[in-house]
C-alpha cells in the first residue's frame, strides 16, 4: 500500500516538532492532541508550508524533501482546508470553484465540476456571493474548491471548529459522502472526539511535537495505555452489517465479528456497512446472561484486560473482546471485586445504547 512517510524536524522558538511515522494513503487519518501539540505545524510542514523543516518525506514513491530536494507546495498536489473558508468575496460560489480548477493546470483531472457540486449539495447556490452563504454553506464551497484543485492528499485543519452545532450537523454528512466516495487520502485535524469517531479510520495521538502513537481508530481508542481510553467519553468503534430489519419492533438486526446487535430501524439496506458508537458508561457486565432485563443487547465477551481508570480508583475499565472487536466498560472496583472479575474470563457485556454514526 501507498503511504505517506514523515521523518521530519522543525523548531519554532522554544517547540520542536519531531516526528517519524509513516501513514496510509488511504481513508481518514485524524490528528489528535491538545492545543500547541503541533498538529497544525506537522501539516503544513506536509504540505511545504512550512520553511527549516528538516528531513525527509514521501508520498507514493514522490519524495517531497530530502536533504537537497524542497518541492513546492503547489507541486506536492495537497489540497488544503483551513477552519475559515478564505472564499473570495468579489466572486460568485461558480468562480470560486473555478479557481480551484484552475489551480489544477498540470493536474490529470479526477473529480470534475458537475460531480463535486452534487456531492457537495452546491448545485442551488453557484450564482450566490460566499457572503449570502452561512459558515457551514461557505465551508463546503471551500471543500470543493479544494478537491477541484485535484490534490492527491487533502489537509484539513479543524474544518468545522468555527462553525455552531446546527452548522456542524448539517455539514458532518457532507464530510462522510466525501469519506465514502474519495479516493484520495485525507489527513484532518480535529480537537473533537465526536468528529473523529464519525469519519477517521486511522488516528495519529501527538504530544509535545511528537508522536505518541498511532492505529485504525478502534485500536487506538481502546488502548489501556493511551488517555483516550481513560476520557469521560471513552468510547469503542465498531464496524457491522445490517443484517435483517424487524418491522414489527421497529428494529434493525446487525452482524459484527461477535454476533448480533438490535438498534432502533434506520436501514433497511441488508447488507449495508454502518459503523457502531459504544461508549464505555453504556456498557455493564454479569457473569451470566440475564434474561429478564431490559437491556436488548447482550454480548458474549472475553476480559481482556483490567486497568484503573481513575485517580481514585473507584472505577476500573475493562477491555473486552467480542469476536475480533474490542469494546470498553466502565465499572466500579466493588462490583469487579464483588463478581470476582479476571483477566480471560468469559462474561456478558449489558450494552444500555448503540449509536449508528454512518
Ligand atoms: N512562528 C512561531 N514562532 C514561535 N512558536 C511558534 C510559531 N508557530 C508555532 N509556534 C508554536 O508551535 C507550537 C505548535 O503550534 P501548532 O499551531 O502547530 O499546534 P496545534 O496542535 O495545531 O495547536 P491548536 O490545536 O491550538 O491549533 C505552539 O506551542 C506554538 O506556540
Amino acid at each position: 500500500m501507498n503511504t505517506l512517510a514523515i521523518d521530519i524536524q522543525l523548531t519554532r522558538g522554544d517547540f520542536q516538532l519531531k516526528v517519524n511515522c509513516s501513514l496510509p494513503a488511504s481513508g481518514i487519518t485524524a490528528i489528535f492532541g491538545r492545543s500547541g501539540c503541533g498538529k497544525t505545524s506537522l501539516l503544513r510542514a506536509i504540505a511545504g508550508l512550512e520553511s527549516g523543516v528538516t528531513g525527509t518525506i514521501s508520498f507514493d514513491q514522490q519524495h517531497w524533501l530530502q536533504p537537497e530536494l524542497n518541492v513546492p507546495t503547489h507541486q506536492r498536489g495537497i489540497g488544503y482546508v483551513f477552519q475559515e473558508p478564505g472564499l473570495f468575496p468579489h466572486l460568485s460560489v461558480k468562480q470560486n470553484l473555478e479557481y480551484g480548477l484552475k489551480r489544477a493546470t498540470d493536474r490529470q483531472q479526477v473529480f470534475e465540476f458537475d460531480q463535486v457540486v452534487n456531492w457537495l449539495g452546491i448545485e442551488s447556490w453557484l450564482d450566490k456571493r460566499p457572503q449570502s452563504l452561512s459558515g457551514g454553506q461557505r465551508q463546503r464551497v471551500a471543500i470543493g474548491r479544494a478537491l477541484l484543485s485535484q490534490p492527491q492528499l487533502l489537509l484539513m485543519d479543524e474544518p468545522l471548529s468555527a462553525l455552531d452545532a446546527s452548522s456542524k450537523r448539517e455539514i458532518l454528512p457532507y464530510l462522510e459522502r466525501l469519506h465514502s466516495e474519495l479516493n484520495i487520502p485525507i489527513l484532518y485535524v480535529s480537537h473533537s472526539t465526536d468528529e473523529v469517531a464519525r469519519l477517521a479510520d486511522h488516528l495519529l495521538l501527538m504530544h509535545q511535537g511528537e508522536v505518541v502513537a498511532q492505529d485504525t481508530i478502534n485500536s487506538m481508542l481502546t488502548r489501556l495505555d493511551l488517555p483516550l481510553a481513560h476520557s469521560e467519553n471513552a468510547e469503542a468503534i465498531i464496524e457491522a452489517t445490517v443484517s435483517g430489519v424487524d418491522g414489527e419492533y421497529g428494529l434493525m438486526q446487525l452482524a459484527g465479528s461477535g454476533g448480533e446487535l438490535s438498534v432502533a430501524c434506520q436501514s433497511v439496506d441488508i447488507g449495508r456497512q454502518v459503523r457502531l458508537r459504544l461508549l464505555a458508561r453504556d456498557i455493564s457486565v454479569t457473569l451470566k446472561r440475564q434474561t429478564d432485563s431490559s437491556i436488548l443487547n447482550v454480548l458474549p465477551v472475553e476480559i481482556d484486560a483490567i486497568q484503573q481508570s481513575d485517580s481514585t480508583a473507584t472505577q476500573l475499565l475493562l477491555r473486552l473482546r467480542w469476536g475480533k472487536d474490542i469494546v470498553l466498560a466502565r465499572v466500579t472496583r466493588k462490583s469487579v471485586d464483588a463478581l470476582g472479575l479476571s483477566v480471560g474470563q468469559q462474561i456478558y457485556a449489558q450494552v444500555k445504547s448503540v449509536a449508528v454514526l454512518a
